[in-house]
Formats: structure tokens, C-alpha cells, sequence
């Protein structure tokens, strides 16, 4: 299938104005494509302007410059009457799951069906196809205050899919959950994509999110996208320190703080950490290190993850030798991967 763009920030910027206030640069020239089929992730820390983002994609704020292209249609100065239909395209999914209390589960699904007008036997049919997609027609007939978080974002999902969407945006989808529910749910949403060719623009504060979901990444900082690429590319090999600093947090492939310091303690030799991803070829340059350079080596810390189907991650190691050896040593390594010396 070629590429085809499905949502389109071109120089984007927000200003919000308060009266009263100095203005607050919300976002500042993005450029982004997300292309059909793809689950796209924004990731930023708080305050970062993912909500606003996501917000002006459907539209429910209006940009200060720039343009944002949906689907192939500029709705930067669209009407509401042509907006709504271009929202028609656009599910949501949200981090409090904004399900009607006063509605069962079905009842919530159904909502948007009604309001599109369509016919009861229809409503039914298609609730029952949706419920049963996201595991959960066996509560069809609870309320949402009977239902554990995990249930509830299953609802609010069938309920973003109920007129078939192009587009799904999920804004904090899985913030309110635990780690095993989150996990649940982020599998969920790549059947969405797989299975019924949903795109998904994901916005997020955690890197692992990105990492279980997505296939390309933004990060968002104060306003401006500061990297964006493939996941695999800004996992391997992130260019800004915001970007690292997420990256850290999924990997957790370098000592630091207090376990740095025990480690430092009890492993004076030289400290490195190398680079580890699948075909690299540290472990034959290591096997050889004490023949060719008389050089010992003993493993400290590592964190090794899988990502989009590779392994990849990084190996601390203490290096024991002579100071020509051991750089010689590490000369051999970077031929092969990233060495970086780690310091307390
Ligand atoms: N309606 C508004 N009026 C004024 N300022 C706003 C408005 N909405 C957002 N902002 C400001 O814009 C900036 C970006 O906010 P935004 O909510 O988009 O960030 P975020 O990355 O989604 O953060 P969070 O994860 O905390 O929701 C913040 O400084 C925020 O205070």
C-alpha cells in the first residue's frame, strides 16, 4: 500500500490569549504527517501541548497559524456544519473514559449511533459487534460504576469505533490504569489498527506506551517538536536529551544515582555501557577481549527490551586491565556499537 497522509499539522501554532494574562505559546510551527494505518505517537511531559494538538486535529480549537489537513481536507477555516463531518471521521478516546453514568454499557455505545440516526435494529446489531470486539458484550447491561478501569476505557473505545472512524485519537488512554490493565488496552488498540485499519494518534507522557503501540514517534517539548521518526529509530538512536531522558525511562540500561554509586564501590575497573540490538556483535568482540588485550570483563547492569521485534538495549561493563588495553579494547567495541564511559 503507498503512504497516503491522513492528518497534516503544517507550521502549526497556538496562542492562547487570556485577558489579563501574557499570551501562552501552546505550540509553536509543528510539521507532522501521520499516513493511514499508522499508529503514531506524541509524547511530551506536562505542559508540553500534546492536548492542544490533539484538540485542533478535531478541530475543538482553532489554530493561530498554519494549517491542519485531514483526510485531504483543510479544516483550518472550515464551518461547523462541513467540521462535523469531517468529525465524523474522528473517534476519541480519553485518560477518565467520559462514559454517560446514567447509561449502561450498551446504552453509552449506542449514543453515538442514535444521534447519527440510526435505525434500533441496526443500533443493535452493531453494539453487540463492537461489545463483542472489545471482550466485553457480558456487560452489556452494567453501568459504568460496576465496571474496573480497564472495562470502562473497553467501553469508551466501542464507543469511539461505534460509526466506524477513520481516525482514532487517544489522549492519555491509559494514564488512569495499572501496568497489566494498561497493557490490555494497548493490545486492544492494536487490533484497532490491525485488524480494522484504524489510525491512532496516541498522546502520551510515558515512553513505554510508545514502545508497546507505535510505529512512529513525536516528542513534544514546551511547544515544539523537537525529534520525531520511526520508534525504532528514536529508541536506537535519540538525538535530543528530552528524547533520551523518555528513552532512559523504558530502557533503564544505565546505573545511576544510588545504584551507580554500589556499583562504583564494588567495581573500581573502567565502567562502559555498549549499545546492544539485535546483529551486533559486542558478545565476539568481549569473547576475544582477554586473548587479544589481556583485558578481563565482568557485566554490572544491563536492561535489554524488545522493540518492534528486535531486542535491543545496553550491557554496563566493568573493563580490568591495563589503561593502553583497556582503551584499545574500547576502541574495538566501537567498531562494532556505542560505548559510552560512565561516570559518577
Ligand atoms: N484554554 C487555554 N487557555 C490558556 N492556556 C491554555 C489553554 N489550554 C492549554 N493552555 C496552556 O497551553 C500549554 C499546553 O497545554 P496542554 O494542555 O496542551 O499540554 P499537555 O502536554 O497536554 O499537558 P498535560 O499532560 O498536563 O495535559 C500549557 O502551558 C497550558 O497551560
Amino acid at each position: 500500500m503507498t503512504a497516503r497522509p491522513l492528518i497534516e499539522l503544517r507550521d502549526v501554532s497556538k496562542v492562547f490569549r487570556t485577558s489579563g494574562r501574557d499570551p501562552v505559546t501552546a505550540l509553536d510551527g509543528i510539521d507532522l504527517t501521520v499516513e493511514a494505518g499508522d499508529v503514531f505517537a506524541i509524547i511530551g511531559h506536562s505542559g508540553a501541548g500534546k492536548s492542544t494538538l490533539v484538540r485542533l486535529v478535531n478541530a475543538l480549537e482553532r489554530v493561530t497559524s498554519g494549517r491542519v489537513i485531514v483526510d485531504g481536507t483543510d479544516i483550518t477555516a472550515l464551518g461547523e456544519r462541513r467540521l462535523r463531518a469531517v468529525r465524523r471521521e474522528i473517534g476519541m478516546i480519553f485518560q477518565q473514559f467520559n462514559l454517560l453514568r446514567s447509561r449502561t454499557v450498551f446504552g453509552n455505545v449506542a449514543y453515538p449511533l442514535k444521534i447519527a440516526g440510526w435505525p434500533k435494529a441496526d443500533i443493535e446489531r452493531r453494539v453487540a459487534e463492537l461489545l463483542t470486539f472489545v471482550g466485553i458484550l457480558d456487560k452489556a447491561w452494567h453501568y459504568p460504576d460496576q465496571l474496573s478501569g480497564g472495562q470502562k476505557q473497553r467501553v469508551g473505545i466501542a464507543r469511539a469505533l461505534a460509526t466506524d472512524p477513520k481516525i482514532l485519537l487517544a489522549d492519555e488512554s491509559t494514564s488512569a490504569l495499572d501496568p497489566e490493565t494498561t497493557a490490555e488496552v494497548l493490545r486492544l488498540l492494536k487490533r484497532v489498527n490491525t485488524e480494522l485499519g484504524v489510525t491512532i494518534l496516541v498522546i502520551t507522557h510515558e515512553m513505554e506506551v510508545v514502545r508497546e503501540i507505535a510505529d512512529r514517534v513525536a516528542v513534544l517539548d514546551s511547544g515544539r517538536i523537537v525529534e520525531q521518526g520511526t520508534v525504532l529509530d528514536v529508541f536506537t538512536d535519540p538525538q535530543h536529551e528530552t528524547t533520551r531522558r523518555f528513552v532512559e525511562t523504558v530502557l533503564r540500561d544505565q546505573p545511576r544515582g544510588a545504584n551507580l554509586e554500589r556499583i562504583r564501590t564494588r567495581h573500581p575497573g573502567r565502567l562502559v555501557t555498549a549499545r546492544v540490538r539485535d546483529g551486533s556483535t559486542i558478545g565476539a568482540v568481549l569473547s576475544g577481549a582477554q586473548a587479544r588485550h589481556g583485558v578481563r570483563f565482568e557485566i554490572v547492569y544491563g536492561g535489554i527490551k524488545e522493540l518492534g521485534g528486535q531486542s535491543f538495549g545496553g550491557l554496563t561493563l566493568e573493563l580490568i586491565g591495563e589503561d593502553p588495553d583497556v582503551d584499545a579494547l574500547v576502541a574495538e567495541l566501537r567498531e562494532v556499537t556505542e560505548v559510552q564511559e560512565v561516570t559518577v
